[in-house]
């Protein structure tokens, strides 16, 4: 037994405990080794960390990454001065101030939605992106750049939106990108996305960083199923620092039918995301959230490795074998899209993270347009994915006229589950299918594989291209 005085007493650096779910922890000399940096757990040092905790760690965390003899006991007296500064607040389903699932008629009226009503923790960590936002900013604005060229008097009655997506047979050409900590919007979490997108009949790529174990995922999908819904899961891997964890992390997806492995290549350390880093200082006016720039033994903001190189694929995908496809997710020049189709992967997924990564990263739209530009033969060669700023069935259909074969969305999901659950997701999929066929109608199409560059107009985006490319790699490959 420990008390809560106790607990409270070992507040620092030096001495840090925290109580998760009753129980009490000894993490100070976890602290160096937390993946999720020293300040995320200092902030709760002598508090109760749990809400935060249970947001972001799948069950049998602790079990895995701390040694028994840290965890000190169950925890008794008045908890309540131990709660952290800043609880977080989901404000019910019924909340007045959230209109019926059924008024919400496009992705951005969510997004707004879900700014006036979520938790200050869910929406700062949802919605933060890079440095000056800047890539942020035209992941959204570069998809209008592209204009329609429709043509007309076409029988457009019927039309199919059927497609094939990392190797499965979706009701659509959209998935849901992988998302971290779906558990901050909804105590659901991620079985919001897993219910909601199997329903639909569109595929999810798990995060690797997901807040729900992925077993209970797969067997919640299983259930799905067995209850007559379709859909698939991918696993989005991040390489840990301990790279040959990932061997684990590839048996794991395995054992568990996850049906592709996207590998994310564009983490080699972790952008900064300031409106989230300054809710996180609030929490504690003494704590200075930047990283330790001075601890040598450790890469700052280096949550997964920051050594993987092409070399790593190799024994990766071995691992993985002949599972399902293996797809290279953060792609975002034409010279990498070479090599990646060099190395083998059976796709390729533009994206800049959602704008959380490296700031002035170009949107995945203008890596594509590179890519038709210099490099088109990996569009005939490779499935290529995207995502990033994709709000509209519009842009979904600009993206598969430039040669993509599905769009990823990644937080229109997050705002969805927050405010509505399972039902929100489905709403979304929804929205999309109604926007892609009316699309698809008014553009004079009615399957997928008749979309081609001749209808839509790049030419403002194609200005904005580079023509400083690694041409001697290119040239010596062609
Ligand atoms: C007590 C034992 C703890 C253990 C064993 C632990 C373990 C881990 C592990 C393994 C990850 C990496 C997850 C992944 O990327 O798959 C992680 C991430 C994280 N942890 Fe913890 N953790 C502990 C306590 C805490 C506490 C008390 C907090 C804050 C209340 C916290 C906040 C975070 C955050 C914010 C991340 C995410 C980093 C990111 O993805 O950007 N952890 N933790
Ligand atoms: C809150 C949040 C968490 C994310 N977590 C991950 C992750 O764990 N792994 C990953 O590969 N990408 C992650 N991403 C990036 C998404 O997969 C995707 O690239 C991005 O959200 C697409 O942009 P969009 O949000 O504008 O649709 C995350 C994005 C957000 C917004």
């Amino acid at each position: 037994m420990v008390t809560t005085e106790e607990v409270s007493s070992h507040s620092t650096a030096e001495s840090c405990w925290v109580i998760i779910r009753d129980q009490a922890y000894d993490v100070t000399h976890f602290l160096n080794e937390h993946p999720g940096g020293v300040n995320s757990i200092l902030a709760y040092a002598g508090k109760d960390a749990t809400e935060e905790y249970e947001a972001e760690h799948p069950e049998g965390t602790i079990q895995k990454h701390l040694d028994k003899k840290y965890h000190l006991g169950t925890v008794t007296g008045d908890f309540a001065v131990l709660q952290p500064p800043l609880k977080s607040t989901i404000t019910p389903a019924t909340s007045p101030s959230r209109p019926s699932i059924n008024h919400i008629q496009n992705l951005d009226e969510l997004e707004r939605v879900t700014k006036e009503t979520a938790s200050e923790n869910a929406w700062a960590y949802y919605s933060t992106s890079a440095d000056t936002t800047t890539t942020f900013q035209n992941n959204r604005s570069d998809w209008s750049k592209v204009s329609f060229r429709p043509r007309v008097l076409r029988d457009v009655a019927k039309v199919d939106t059927r497609q094939k997506v990392m190797g499965h047979d979706s009701a659509l050409p959209i998935f849901a990108a992988p998302a971290a900590r779906a558990k901050l919007g909804n105590p659901d979490g991620e079985l919001c996305i897993v219910r909601g997108t199997s329903r639909s009949n569109v595929p999810y790529c798990t995060s690797n960083s997901a807040s729900t174990t992925h077993s209970v995922m797969a067997d919640c999908f299983k259930t799905e199923q067995k209850n007559g819904s379709k859909g698939a899961l991918f696993w989005q891997l991040y390489v840990p620092v301990d790279k040959s964890k990932a061997r684990d992390l590839v048996r794991e997806a395995k054992e568990l039918g996850f049906k592709a492995l996207v590998i994310t290549v564009d983490s080699a350390v972790i952008g900064k995301r300031e409106a989230d880093a300054l809710l996180k200082a609030q929490v504690d006016n003494k704590l200075d959230v930047l990283p330790d720039m001075n601890n040598d033994a450790f890469v700052p903001r280096g949550h997964h490795t920051s050594t993987l190189d092409w070399n790593d694929l190799k024994w990766i995908r071995e691992e993985w074998a002949a599972t399902g496809p293996v797809v290279l997710k953060g792609i975002q020049t034409a010279e990498d899209a070479l090599l990646a189709m060099e190395a083998g992967v059976d796709g390729i997924y533009l994206s800049n993270h959602g704008g959380r990564q490296l700031d002035h990263a170009p949107s995945s739209l203008k890596t594509l347009l590179e890519i038709r530009k210099f490099y088109p033969q990996v569009l005939e060669r490779l499935e290529v994915y995207l995502d990033g700023g994709c709000r509209r069935g519009t842009d979904v259909v600009k993206a598969l006229c430039l040669g993509a074969t599905a769009v990823g969305f990644g937080r229109p999901f997050l705002y969805a589950l927050t405010g509505y659950g399972t039902a929100g997701v489905e709403r979304v999929v929804r929205i999309l299918t109604d926007e892609i066929q009316t699309t698809m109608r008014l553009l004079g199409v009615t399957k997928l594989d008749q979309l081609n560059p001749n209808y839509v107009n790049i030419k403002l985006l194609e200005n904005e291209l580079t023509d400083r490319i690694d041409w001697p790699m290119l040239k010596s490959r062609l």
